[in-house]
């Protein structure tokens, strides 16, 4: 096929060679080898200093390719055309204490490099253990319409209930990536595979999903998550998990000892809801954990998956109610739930499709939201479909 554009390079083993556009590739020779990529495997090219920078996605993995060149501004600019990518201005947000501390080296090291050979713009945010400052929720939406999260479901937890509570309407406008380096990252699984590269992939091949988002009405605050809201055994190890967060993964292992070791707990606590054919439910009693969830939940690190048949556009929320087991039943449970989501099938488990739900407890309960701690009597979780446009691709599972 006849070339769009072209443009004269040198190898770095200073062979000359010309780079070729068509409407499906990017092509080249060097050392008698024929290099092509199809468009969709190329993220950005950009020429400085006299030199052509090519980035391109294959089986999962950057490819940096570096020309010499005279003059590549015009093919620079025929490319960015053909790869259809209209600048942006991203808003990224890093935590630096999520997961396992990669967050600050993910980014220079991997999604800035890809970056800067695409026409895109940034501002970089660093959280603190503070809430979001005013100043910056006001601008999203208007000066920032793309928000890439380095961090972990709880990073974008706490963002996305800042702008519910002081620039709702941004919800509207705004599409929202998030790039893992949490402990979890829940959501970032659902929308990318377990892959951070797919991850980068699919934020500048801009493919978005409109998802939904929940409500989750506590008694102090109105929060919106993006992935289960838990209480029980589902709250209480996190919790304990938080207070050790210095011994980073291995934190989550120690407290699941402990509970094997120290004295069983039962919850007692009222769970209603409106399921998605309309019936009303109401359980009254002592659960081991209720969890609602708005995707499967799955995690970066194994094939534990709380709510298999979860899909973060269904329009309705999953919830798992586990009846109160002992320590014994409950270890075959959590296995279950470790072996991609067999836990449906235990006799202890009320596997429940719905589209809000109502918890109350006796006196104020330590509630999980998206790996966040709160303390409430009671809570009241509804789906709010379609609410926000994530960057992401819902065939990733793995
Ligand atoms: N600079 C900081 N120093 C201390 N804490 C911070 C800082 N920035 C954010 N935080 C806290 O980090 C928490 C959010 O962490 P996040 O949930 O994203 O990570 P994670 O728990 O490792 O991942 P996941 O939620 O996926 O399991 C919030 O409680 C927030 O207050």
């Amino acid at each position: 096929m006849k070339p769009l554009d072209s443009v004269l390079v040198w190898t770095d083993k200073f062979q000359k060679t010309s780079l070729n556009l068509t409407s499906d590739y990017l092509y080249w020779e060097s050392n008698k080898r024929l290099y092509a990529y199809h468009l969709d495997e190329v993220l950005g090219g950009k020429f400085q200093d006299s030199i052509f920078c090519i980035v391109t996605f294959r089986k999962s993995k950057f490819k940096f390719f570096k020309f010499s060149c005279e003059d590549g501004v015009c093919f620079q600019n025929t490319l960015s055309l053909t790869l259809n990518s209209h600048p942006k201005f991203f808003l990224i947000i890093y935590n630096p204490i999520s997961g396992t501390g990669t967050s600050k080296s993910d980014l220079f090291n991997i999604f800035l490099p890809i970056l800067a050979l695409t026409p895109h713009h940034y501002e970089i945010y660093e959280t603190t253990s503070q809430a979001y400052p005013v100043s910056l929720i006001d601008k999203i939406g208007n000066e920032f319409t793309d928000i890439v999260i380095l961090g972990g479901d709880g990073t974008l937890h706490l963002l996305l209930s800042a702008l519910y509570k002081r620039n709702r309407l941004s919800l509207n406008k705004i599409r929202i990536a998030i790039l893992p380096s949490g402990s979890r990252n829940s959501l970032s699984v659902e929308l990318n595979g377990k892959s951070f590269n797919k991850g980068v992939y699919n934020i500048l091949k801009n493919y978005t999903i409109l998802g939904d988002l929940m409500l989750v009405d506590t008694d102090d605050d109105v929060l919106l998550a993006t992935t289960a809201v838990m209480c029980g055994l589902g709250a209480d190890l996190p919790y304990e998990a938080e207070k050790i967060r210095k011994y980073g993964l291995f934190r989550f292992a120690i407290v699941g000892i402990k509970a094997l070791i120290m004295p069983w707990k039962h919850y007692f606590c009222s769970f209603s809801c409106e399921k998605t054919d309309g019936e009303m439910l109401e359980r009254v009693g002592n659960f081991l954990g209720i969890s609602i969830g708005n995707n499967k939940a799955q995690n970066l690190r194994n094939d534990e998956m709380p709510f298999p048949f979860a899909h973060i556009n269904s329009g309705n929320m999953d919830a798992v109610l586990i009846d109160p087991i002992y320590k014994l039943m409950f270890t075959k449970l959590f296995f279950q739930i470790l072996n991609s989501g067999q836990h449906v099938n235990n006799p202890a488990i009320t596997y429940i499709k719905l589209k809000k739900g109502e918890i109350k407890f006796q006196e104020n309960s330590i509630l999980n939201i998206d790996g966040e701690m709160y303390s409430t009597k009671k809570v009241k979780i509804e789906i709010l479909k379609k609410a926000l446009k994530y960057y992401g691709k819902l065939e990733h599972f793995n």
